[in-house]
This record gives C-alpha cells, structure tokens and sequence, in this order.
C-alpha cells in the first residue's frame, strides 16, 4: 500500500525557532527529536541539487512526489522515491557493488540489476533501507565493545556511505559517540592494526614535489571540504603519526550526516611528516613512515606544497586544520587564513563552541549575554584550544561593548607552570603573551580560584582529572553557580567528570564536557543533563556555509556570528534541564542555522559570490535545498552512443 508521508511529517517533525519547539510542515528536511510516540523521522530532500558525476542527489522534492511511507509499504518497496533523477555512473556489475558510494546491497531493485549487468551477484530478496538500517542496529547494539560497534559502523561506511550516513542522521546520539569522539581516539590509537580499505588521501614527506600531480589520483572533481591533520596532536592522546587519520574520517563523517555534505565532496586527508612517537618508531604494525618528525623549513614545505596542490586543483575547498600541535597550529592559520578558505577546528571551532556554550550557561543563571565581560575566567590549558577560546571570548566582550583593557582582565589563564603572566613573556606566543597579567605569575589552580574567585573554569590541558576536588570546592564556595567546562577529549582526559562536578557543587554546577558523560542521579532525586561542549556542533555549519556561498576565507566574524546561532538554538525547554548545548539529534538543524548566520555574514562582507536573488529570497530554505539526504537514488550506466 503506497501513500504520501505528508501528513505524518506534517505531524511528526518539530524544529525551534528562538528557543521554541514548533511544529513544521513536511517541506522542511530538518531532522527531528525522535520520540516514541512519532513515526520515524524522514527526512526529505532529493534530486537535481546536488550532483554527482552528472547527475543528482539533494534537492527538494514537491510533496506529490514523495516517497511512500516506508512504515506501511511491502518490504521490497519505496528503495526509491518517485521522480528522482537518476545517477549515470561510469561503470557497471560488480565495480558498483564494491563502489560504497553508489552500492545499495540487498536494495537494489530488479531492473537496476539488470541495467547495471548484476542480477545474479546478490542474493535474490530485496530490502529497502529501512529494513537493512534495522538490521545494522541490531548489530551494532548486540555488541557492547565501543571500539567493536565503531569497527562494524566503518565497515557500513565502507560498503554502503547512504546506508552509514542514513543510520549516522537518525541515531545520531546513539552513533556520535561511536563514530566520533571518543572512541574515535581508540580507532586512531589502533588505527594501523584495524586498518582495512582505504579511505581519503596521504601525502608524506617522501612525496615532495608530487603532490601538485597527486591530487589527481583522488577520483571526484568537486571536493568541497577537506579536513587534514598531521597527526601530532590527536585530541589528548599526542602524536599518534598516521594513525591520526580516524580524526579526518569522523569529522568529514560529521560534516555530511550533520552538516548535509554529500559524502563525494569530502576528502580526509593525513600529512605524514614522521613522528617522533617513540611507541609508533618501533612498531611493526604502524603504517606511516617510521621517521622523525620533519621540523622548520622542511616541515613547513610539506604544508604548503599541500595547500597548494588541494587548493589548485579544487579551488574553491574549505581546508580545516584539525589536531596540529599548538606549536605549529596558530603559525598554520595566520599564514593561511587569507589567502585559502580554511580555519583551524581546535582554535577557531573550539572557540565558537565554547562562546556559545557560555552564552547558554549565563542564560541559564538569568544573565544577559553582555555579562559575558563581567565575569572572571579561568582557562587551564594555553595550547592552541585554551588561546582559541580566549580570543572568542575576548572578541565577544568587545563585541558587546568592554574595551580590550577590560575585557583582557577578565581572564586567567594557567599551563603546568601555574598563572601566565608577565613574568615569563619571551617566553610566550603571541597568544598567550596578550592574555598574560601583570603580576602573579605562576600562582597555582587553587591560588588563582582563592584569590580571584572565578565563575567559570575550562579545561583545555589534556589532563584527566586535572580539576580536584578541593579546587572544584573551593570555586563553588566562591560562586553560587560555577561554569565547569572540562572540555579536553577523550573521556580518559577530561579535567572531571559530570558526577564529580556535580557532586563537588552539590548540583549547583552548569556543566559540559568535551566527550559526553551520562545523566548523574542527584541525592535529591532529580536527574542532572550534562551536555557536550564540543566543536561538532560548529563545523558542519560552517563548512557549509562558506561552502554554499563562495566565501573566499573564513573571518572571525563568522565565528562570531555561528557561535550566536548555536547559542540561539537552544530551547528553554534544555535549559531547564541544565543543559547549555541543543540536544545532539537536532545536529542538522544546528548545522544548518549556522550555515544562514555565517551566508548572512558573508552576504555583509561582499562574500557571497555564488548566491542568486533567488537563493537569497530565503537562505534557510535554499540551505535546506542543497543538504545531501542519504537517500537511494536509481543507477543508470553512463554511455558514449555513436549512431
Ligand atoms: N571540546 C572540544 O571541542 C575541544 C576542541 C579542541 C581541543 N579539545 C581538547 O583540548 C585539549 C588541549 O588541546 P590543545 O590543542 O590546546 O593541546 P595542547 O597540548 O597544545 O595544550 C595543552 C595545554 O595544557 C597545558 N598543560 C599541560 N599540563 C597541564 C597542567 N598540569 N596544568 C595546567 N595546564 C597544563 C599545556 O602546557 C598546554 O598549554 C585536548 O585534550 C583536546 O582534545 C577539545
Ligand atoms: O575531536 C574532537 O572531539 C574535538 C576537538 O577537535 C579535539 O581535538 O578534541
Ligand atoms: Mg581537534
């Protein structure tokens, strides 16, 4: 029985505007809370927008042309949606069986199978993706080992990417946490001894003077985002080499299941410069070149011959620089940031985050967002994250009126070597030297939350358990609500966890962490929602937004402004339960906020080169338009016909 998911849609999906949950329409493709008493969510977007080798995938769909509900139709029906326009693709039989871009399994209707020259190469029953996700779940739930679920969501996005990121954009609390941080550290610690297919590109120091001609080995003309690192600081866990790839993969995962690009414009990309891991020096196993790490000149070639090589060849990419060691991030960024589209994730993404996190706890106290320049900061950690942070904030405080005097002595920032300050200024960056005071140099954690009484602390030091329980007492006696971030990842690294610092506040505590934690039972019975600070709920939307636009860099500006739509995002309906971030199944609705604010703040700047009137009549539906739905879309075989 086929009929229109319409007016379940209708029904079924909600998305907020202001901080209010409202029910949509079906021709919103936003992705919504799931609840037991809904349908499943669908989500609904379809051909023409987004192109794969001359043919589509994206776009809106008028309602007369759904799909059928897949909840009441037969089990081999509605693989497809009606009217979708097909994909031609260069090849045929079992190359697309093994091509995970195009390969459906068991999906596959009869007359592909024959068109495309397999019918014989899969076991006859036919499944739709509803049915063959079910399927995934149940695998992926029987096993209790998160480095085991994460190895078989892998071997999904090896096999099948519109099944991966189907199940990615439904569960996405449930598979966050699988595919990303944390586990993900796990993945790359292991990386070379799970290593199974390849996936996205390498470029090592012994490809110098090849990389110009090696960008085209990768198979797609139009990469849109890549993310690289160069494997020296894989979240807390330090040079992991090569290994170091899982983070490009779960980013670029994230990127498409939450952010709506489509997975052939994506490419994670590993610098492999050496490593001066001792462990990764001596190991059989390990799969990058068993060397020092190149250093000065040397090493700074490798980046730019890169950056060169990514950006000749796709010139209008988004690169993001993920997981460099602070030493060599900021450099990285200042030299890049204007003359490439590219931002760096742990300075500039984790800035916005965290500002828009805070926003949400000073509402959560009953505080305007110009109380921002009233407060007293503590940040633990002066790498690269810690001094991201601290810029944001102190542009946010200027935005909102204090002068940079003002703002500056808002801030405390501590390594291992206690208080910054002026004490040591050769020996600070830059960075670091501009939010260094004047006296008090090398005071520790506790001396600072004695003597300045902060209201808030971050922790950006990749130090589990940095955060005691006398310092996170003594901050509570000074403050009725303390902000406690411990942002640093994985779970093994965080400063504390949700149950110390609720316990060490008596639940007085606002709260969010790097990796998540679970609720926290309260010895008053209540339950306490910590949520996640972390840089996913930015990026996406970013990369999108300048992506869709034509920008031609990313200006703090659009940090600035993306940090507010995330802020904004948040309902009152979280905020009374203590949480300071939207809940994570709203992901694509974030995401897409985010990418408006940053088109609308590049549309102020002149940077909106690729936007049409029509585009710009309604930027959230045009947005929504080109977001990539992992949906199956009908194969045909590219042909040359001579007559
Ligand atoms: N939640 C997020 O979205 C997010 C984003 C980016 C980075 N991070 C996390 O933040 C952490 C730091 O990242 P980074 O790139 O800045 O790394 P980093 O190694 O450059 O910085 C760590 C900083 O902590 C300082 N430190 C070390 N031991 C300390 C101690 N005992 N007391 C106080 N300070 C100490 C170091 O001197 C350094 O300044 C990592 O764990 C990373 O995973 C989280
Ligand atoms: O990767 C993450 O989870 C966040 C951040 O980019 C980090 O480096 O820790
Ligand atoms: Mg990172």
């Amino acid at each position: 029985m086929l009929r229109s998911a319409a007016p379940m849609l209708r029904r079924g999906m909600a998305r907020r505007t202001s901080g209010r949950v409202k029910v949509i329409g079906a021709a919103s493709t936003a992705v919504a809370p799931s609840s037991p008493s809904l349908p499943p969510r669908r989500t609904m977007t379809s051909g023409g927008g987004d192109r794969l080798r001359g043919s589509s995938w994206g776009e809106s769909i008028p309602d007369e042309h759904r799909e059928p509900d897949e909840e009441t139709e037969g089990e081999w029906e509605g693989c497809y949606r009606k009217f979708l326009t097909p994909i031609s693709v260069g090849s045929r039989g079992v190359e697309i069986l093994y091509n995970p871009l195009f390969n459906k399994g068991a999906a596959f209707k009869g007359g592909e199978r024959d068109r495309l020259r397999f019918r014989g190469l899969l076991p006859p029953r036919r499944m739709n993706i509803k049915i063959q996700k079910e399927r995934a779940l149940l695998e992926i739930r029987a096993e209790p080992d998160m480095i085991r679920k994460h190895i078989i969501l892998e071997d999904i996005h090896d096999r099948n990417e519109t099944l991966y990121h189907r199940i990615l954009i439904d569960h996405m609390e449930e598979m966050a946490p699988i595919i990303y941080t944390p586990t993900v550290g796990q993945a790359c610690s292991e990386f070379s001894v799970l290593y199974r297919r390849p996936r996205g590109m390498y470029f090592s120091a012994e490809d110098r003077g090849h990389m110009a001609a090696m960008v085209y080995n990768w198979p797609q003309n139009d990469v849109r985002v890549i993310v690289v690192t160069d494997g020296s600081r894989i979240l807390g866990l330090g040079d992991l080499g090569i290994n170091g790839m899982g983070i490009p993969i779960g980013k670029l995962s994230l990127y498409c299941a939450a952010g709506g690009i489509a997975p052939h414009r994506v490419l994670p990309v590993v610098l492999d410069v050496g490593t001066d891991n001792p462990a990764l020096l001596k190991d059989k196993f390990y799969l990058g070149l068993q060397r020092p790490r190149l250093q000065g000149s040397a090493y700074y070639q490798v980046i730019d011959e890169f950056i060169n090589a990514a950006a000749h060849r796709w010139p209008n990419v988004l690169i993001q620089f993920e997981d460099f060691s602070s030493d060599k991030a900021q450099t990285i960024l200042n030299k890049y940031r204007n003359e490439v589209l590219c931002f760096n994730d742990d300075i500039q993404g984790t800035g916005a985050t965290s500002l828009a996190g805070i926003l949400g706890a000073l509402r959560a106290r009953g505080e305007s967002p110009r109380s921002l320049g009233d407060q007293r900061i503590l940040i633990v950690g002066a790498g690269s994250a810690g001094m991201g942070v601290a810029q944001v904030l102190y542009q946010a405080m200027i935005e909102h009126g204090r002068s940079p005097e003002e703002a500056k002595d808002c801030f405390f920032v501590a390594d291992e070597r206690g208080l910054l300050a002026s004490d040591r200024l050769g020996r600070l960056s830059p960075e670091q030297a501009m939010f260094a005071r004047d006296g008090d140099g090398g005071l520790s954690l506790r001396e600072i939350v004695n003597k300045y009484k902060p209201t808030m602390i971050l922790g950006m030091s990749a130090v589990g358990g940095l955060f005691t329980e006398d310092l996170i007492r003594d901050m509570a006696k000074h403050c009725d609500r303390p902000i406690i971030f411990p942002l640093s990842n994985p779970t093994s690294k965080a400063e504390c966890t949700a149950e110390q610092a609720v316990k060490w506040t008596d639940g007085r505590c606002i709260f969010a962490s790097g990796s998540p934690f679970d609720p926290v039972e309260m010895e008053n019975g209540k339950t306490f929602y910590p949520t996640q600070c972390n840089n996913m709920f930015i990026f996406p939307g970013i990369g999108v937004g300048v992506t869709l636009c034509g920008a031609k860099t990313v200006t703090d500006r659009m940090l600035y402004v993306a940090a507010e739509a995330l802020a904004n995002y948040l309902s009152e309906e979280e905020l009374a339960l203590g949480k300071v971030f939207p809940n994570l199944s709203t992901i694509r609705d974030v995401s897409k906020k985010v990418a408006v604010a940053v088109i609308e703040e590049a549309i102020r700047t002149g940077q909106s080169s690729k936007l049409s009137e029509k585009d710009l009549r309604d930027l959230d539906a045009f947005v929504q338009s080109k977001m990539y739905d992992p949906i199956y879309v009908p194969l045909i075989e590219k042909r040359t016909i001579t007559i």
